[in-house]
């Protein structure tokens, strides 16, 4: 990989940059990323990892093996707009915009041409991402092989048809932000049970990166795992009798659930709007 055009300069493309330069798949230089208007913004990247920042699209696209798009659903119409004229076939375009469809991207662009659409998450700044890749009919299989190589050095990939990313969405791209409110309400907890706040956050951190190894490592599910845990009439089953009777389980379901649905209606919002949109050749 020569170079990498990052269009949009936020959180998730700040992510995968600081995954791919600390992996040092690429020289810093070589990532080249733009944003809407904020300077500062530019200025903390290159300070912070040593990638070359423009507003010249011509400059950042041009000669650009891969284009990674990494904007807010709302900007993708004048985004996409502003590439168009400099997206080649042998470019390959992966967006990780959720919600939009390859068929809209496609048709602002007026052109058919490779795109991968990935779902990481913000984990890929420390190389933990769990990213899902969908490729349209144009994609070669080299392209989706590059594409899997690019998120497998920022964690694990999983390739799944587009009709599946709204899950995805819902499970791992929001994920983190469910794991960490749970940290949050355990944190809560620590407080008042009276221990203090930097024993509490040791142990919370120690106890969930004890048990993900312990899910990652040992053929055991999580719920023999869970049962060993539990002691009969012990202090285990009297705190999950607690999230029962709070119906913690149905409140995990239907978070997932709703966030799935969210990512459908987003979609189905942006390609009514972008209807009128498709490719005429
Ligand atoms: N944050 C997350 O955990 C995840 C986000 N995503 C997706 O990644 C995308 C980006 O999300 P964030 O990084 O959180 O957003 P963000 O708001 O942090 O960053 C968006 C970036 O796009 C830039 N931008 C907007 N309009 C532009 C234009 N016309 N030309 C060039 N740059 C433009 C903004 O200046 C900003 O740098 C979203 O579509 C989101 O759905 C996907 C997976 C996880
Ligand atoms: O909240 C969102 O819409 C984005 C998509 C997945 C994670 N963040």
């Amino acid at each position: 990989m020569k170079k990498i055009a990052f269009i949009g300069a936020g959180s998730m493309a700040e992510a995968i940059i600081s995954g791919l330069v600390t992996q040092q798949v690429i020289e810093p230089e070589n990532i080249f990323v733009t944003n809407k208007s904020n300077d500062d913004r530019f200025v903390y990247l290159k300070d912070q990892y040593g990638v070359t920042a423009t507003r010249s699209l011509q400059l950042l696209v041009k000669d650009a093996d891969l284009v990674v798009l990494a904007v807010k659903p709302k900007d993708i119409l004048e985004t996409m707009q502003s590439i168009k004229e400099y997206i080649r076939e042998e470019m390959l375009f992966i967006s990780v915009v959720a919600g939009v469809h390859t068929t809209s991207l496609e048709g602002i662009a007026n052109k058919r041409f490779s795109i991968v659409r990935a779902m990481p998450n913000t984990s890929a700044a420390v190389g933990k991402s769990a990213t899902a890749l969908a490729a349209n009919c144009h994609t070669k299989d080299s392209q989706l092989q590059t594409a899997i190589t690019l998120f497998e050095t920022v964690g694990t990939v999983a390739v799944v048809e587009e009709t599946q990313l709204d899950a995805v969405t819902g499970l791992s791209g929001s994920g983190p932000a469910y794991i960490y409110y749970l940290v949050e309400a355990l944190e809560k907890s620590a407080e008042k049970i009276g221990l203090d706040s930097e024993t509490a956050k040791q142990l919370i951190l120690q106890t969930l990166m004890g048990a993900a190894d312990m899910l990652q490592k040992s053929p055991k599910t999580p719920a023999v795992l869970r049962k060993e845990v539990t002691s009969p009439g012990g202090t285990t089953e009297a705190g999950l009798k607690a999230l029962q009777a709070h119906q913690v389980e149905d409140a995990f379901i239907a978070c997932v659930q709703e966030a799935t649905e969210q990512s459908k209606r987003m979609g189905n919002q942006i390609s009514k709007e972008l209807a009128k949109y498709v490719v005429s050749q």
